[in-house]
């Protein structure tokens, strides 16, 4: 065998799993499999498809409409397609929570444990830029990937906050339609593929485990509304982390039900009587009937399907009384929020900051931070145009003009923005975003990014953001550059270089752009999708991507 089990585990699955022991330790002799995830707020799986070398040689996932078996030599993450955020790089049987969890377009969703954001950015794929996607991670190290990877996948409606579930509780207290929990586990079905969760077995114990998930699940319970569904996974086999975890919470929180899900696709029923020992403090009977419940969740084997391993609970909260917060109310604040001040929310003192990865400044070398410690990891406009249709010179400093001023002249004369759903400008220092409308208030809460970051203000000028690039098409900016994704350029562009071009070389949106004049702002694509961020002047492009995002 070509993994070392820990002893204690390679018993307990044998008493579990009896005659099925053999083939499920023989699975540890397999190969690992490799999965992506094609991003659909970029392109269609079969768009991909065909646009991708690996296209053709890739399997689809079978619960998974956009995600697909590769093979390891491909190595799809160092393909500017990835840098495009095409797609997110997933292990296949933890595809299948988020396709459980039934997310619809214009649903308030939370992943509560979210780090380092492969199930976030599948929800954000099926709310398909409307309603709202709270995303949340209690490790602040962890917020960081988490925040990129949802910059990454271009997705526009998010939060992301940085909290214990029972501080969000005041927040947010019924007001989620969906929720996820994938919780923090011992990890016993990634022994294949992460040889490190064989030797952190022992620290993240089984018990440890199902304290910390039993209490999550408490808060998780306070901030779905009536009606609303839950999902709980987790890529382990132990069964006080699955039935006993889902037995408890049922016994505790008897508004919920398990939603039964049909073990199709080789996945298998849950096990109740793996978890029938009546927990001390609970009534025999009253436990029996809450385990038996547990048959309608599900379990994915590594010997029975082509993943990992995982499990999964469909719970649903009965429908009742209202949630405590009224829904409609929230959305007339946030509207009257929008009329009176012009769309505009600023920020609060009482506003916790936890953002920002460190970035260099791109002006002369100096870091550059936002009055509360958070830096600017953008770049910096010069051109633009005047007015629809005409495209001059922005003057690139405007003393006294309000951010949202500045980020409005932007867009009006560097893009041809298509808004999805209504938002607001929030402002939070020097920082400008775009947050979903209706969201209440996140005082008091460690806010790593509250919306979709678009751009900073500084000394008068208003910056454009590596996130605004990438939640962007390339038919939204009024200036562009693109070569196929497996052009030279493209390659100079992603190691941070400087690029030349020919003036002819640009795209624009505006006939009125005369290009051998032209200075300023552009957006560098590949395959027609965006990468960052260039400032063009006389035929050589300044790279505007971030240290952290380019391709060592
Ligand atoms: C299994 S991982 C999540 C993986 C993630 N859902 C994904 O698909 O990329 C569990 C996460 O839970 C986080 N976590 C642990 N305890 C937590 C808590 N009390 N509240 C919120 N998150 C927690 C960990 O930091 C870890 O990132």
């Amino acid at each position: 065998m070509t993994v070392s089990l820990p002893l204690l585990f390679v018993e307990r699955m044998k008493q579990l799993l009896k005659g099925d022991f053999d083939r499920f330790i023989a699975s540890y002799d397999e190969p690992r499999l490799y999965g992506l995830r094609v991003n659909p707020l970029k392109i269609t799986a079969g768009q991909w498809k065909e646009l991708s070398p690996i296209g053709h040689s890739t399997k689809s996932v079978p619960w998974a409409p956009e995600g697909f078996y590769y093979n390891g030599e491909d190595r799809p993450a160092r393909h500017p397609h990835y840098h495009a955020g095409l797609y997110y790089i997933q292990e296949p049987s933890a595809m299948a929570p988020v396709e459980l969890l039934d997310v619809q377009p214009g649903h308030r969703v939370l992943d509560l444990c979210a780090a380092p954001g492969g199930k976030s950015t599948q929800i954000a794929g099926k709310l398909q830029g409307k309603g709202v996607l709270v995303t949340n991670d209690n490790a602040r190290e962890r917020t960081k990937p988490l925040a990129k990877n949802i910059e990454l996948a271009g997705v526009r409606n998010a939060v992301v906050l940085n909290e214990e579930p029972a501080s969000l509780v005041t927040v947010f207290r019924g007001w989620f339609d969906r929720i996820l929990v994938d919780a923090p586990c011992s990890g016993e079905g990634m022994f294949r593929k992460d040889e490190a969760m064989v030797q952190s077995w022992e620290s993240h114990s089984v018990e440890r485990c199902s304290v910390m998930q039993h209490h999550i699940l408490r808060h998780a319970a306070e901030l779905l509304a009536p009606g609303g569904k839950l999902v709980y996974s987790t890529c382990t086999f132990a069964p006080e982390e699955n039935e006993r975890q889902i037995a408890k919470f049922l016994a505790d929180r008897p508004d919920f039900e398990v939603v039964p899900v049909d073990p199709n696709y080789g996945w298998t029923e849950g096990r109740p009587d793996w978890a029938d020992e009546t927990e001390p403090g609970y009534e025999a009977g009253e436990w029996q009937r809450n385990v038996a419940e547990t048959q309608g969740t599900v379990r994915l084997w590594p010997y029975l399907i082509h993943g990992e391993g995982h499990y999964a609970a469909v719970l649903r909260k009965k429908p009742g009384e209202a949630a405590p917060e009224n829904r409609d109310a929230v959305a007339e604040t946030a509207q009257a929020a929008w009329d009176i001040r012009g769309h505009i929310i600023t920020e609060n003192p009482d506003h916790r900051d936890a953002r920002f990865e460190p970035a260099p400044d791109q002006r002369g070398g100096k870091k550059r931070r936002d009055d509360r410690g958070g830096r600017l990891n953008a770049s910096v406009p010069r051109g633009g145009a005047k007015g629809k249709g005409a495209f001059k010179r922005l003057s690139t400093k405007e003393e006294g003009a309000a951010p949202e001023q500045l980020w409005e002249r932007f867009a009006s004369e560097q893009l041809l923005f298509q808004r999805q759903q209504e938002m607001q400008i929030y402002l939070f220092g020097s920082l400008v975003y775009l947050q979903p409308l209706g969201m209440p208030s996140l005082d008091g809460l460690k806010v790593v990014r509250s919306g979709w970051l678009i751009g900073g203000v500084d000394n008068g000028k208003f910056t454009p953001s590596q996130a605004l690039a990438m939640g962007l098409t390339q038919r939204e900016a009024s200036v562009s550059l693109n070569w196929p994704a497996e052009d030279p350029q493209v390659f100079r562009y992603l190691r941070g270089e400087t690029l030349f071009v020919e003036p002819d070389e640009l795209i624009t949106a505006d006939s009125s752009v005369q290009k051998d004049k032209f200075k300023g702002y552009v957006l560098i694509c590949a395959d027609g999708y965006p990468l960052g961020w260039g400032v063009y002047a006389a035929g050589m492009v300044k790279n505007k991507l971030p240290a952290g995002w380019r391709r060592m």
